[in-house]
């Protein structure tokens, strides 16, 4: 058990109020930490990314569960409570003061690192995609990473169900990923308008002759006109109609009814040279 303040006190104490431009809403509940930290699996002696520790709700569930952190934070304000607890946990916990989207967040591990976080919202996604982008296998060994509940479901979601879309395409051809636990907005200080949602996802085998520029270039064209058949949304991608005809997709279909391990078939259909 660590002796540190409660966190509702380094709040005060370092005047950190919640910024809605940087997409603070802060988590204070102990045992929901706990939760979250646990979701990755035993963390003893992992290193572990965070990005957005804020004043280190979730930083010190992870120290407590014996990761070894690198936390990525751009609020300034924040980073005087993170030194507090990089104090309380020596050598265990690294602070870098920038903003996630800009810094090489591969190049600071050795190791392939879990990574949990409680994403800023308007960053959230940009970021996961950015690494469900990496080369595979993959520089992370799982993502942990809180997202508005509706977003959640949008990466979870499989054909034929509403949220299906790009993004469970991307988030699932080569992962898996599912909704480790909903989180309430009250459990939020300041709480936000709507639900939460940690996503857990895990790395799987990479799909032999699919590449994922292929997978975007083409599920931006399904999913750009989701309620247009494929034959029309399709169009725009040479070659793509050919592609679905030599392997038997009916281009009559509509994008939210193609399972993912079509649109991979699809992908490698479309590069590799026709025979
Ligand atoms: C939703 S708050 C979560 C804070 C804390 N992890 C918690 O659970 O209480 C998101 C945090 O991400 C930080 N943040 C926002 N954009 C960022 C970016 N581009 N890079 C790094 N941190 C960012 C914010 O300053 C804020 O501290």
């Amino acid at each position: 058990m660590d002796t540190l303040p409660p966190l509702r006190e380094v709040i005060r104490r370092h005047g950190l109020s919640a910024s809605k431009a940087l997409g603070q809403n802060f988590l204070f509940d102990g045992q929901l930490l706990a939760r979250i930290a646990r979701v990755p699996g035993d963390l003893a002696g992992e290193e572990v990314l965070e990005v957005g520790p804020g004043p280190g709700g979730l930083t010190r569930a992870l120290l407590a569960a014996g990761a070894q952190v690198t936390a990525i934070e751009r609020d300034h304000r924040c980073i005087p409570a993170l030194e507090e607890l990089s104090a309380a946990y020596p050598g265990k916990l690294r602070i870098i003061e920038g903003d996630a989207l800009e810094i090489d967040a591969p190049a600071l591990f050795e190791g392939r690192p879990h990574i949990v976080s409680n994403l800023p919202y308007n960053v959230g996604t940009a970021l996961l995609i950015g690494w469900l982008s990496s080369d595979w296998s993959p520089w992370w060994q799982s993502l942990t990473l809180m997202f508005q509940k509706e977003v959640a479901e949008r990466i979870v979601s499989q054909a034929g169900e509403q949220a299906y879309g790009r993004l469970a395409v991307l988030a699932q051809w080569r992962s898996t990923a599912r909704i480790a636990m909903p989180v309430h907005r009250s459990a939020f200080t300041p709480p936000p308008k709507v639900m939460s949602a940690v996503v857990h996802i895990l790395p799987g085998t990479m799909p032999e002759g699919a590449r994922m520029a292929t997978l975007e270039r083409l599920t931006a064209a399904a999913f750009g006109q989701r309620r247009k058949m494929l034959r029309q949304s399709l169009k725009p991608v040479a070659g793509a109609l050919d592609a679905a005809e030599r392997i038997g997709i009916d281009v009559t279909r509509r994008a939210e009814t193609v399972r993912v391990d079509e649109f991979v078939a699809l992908a490698r259909a479309l590069d590799a040279p026709a025979g």
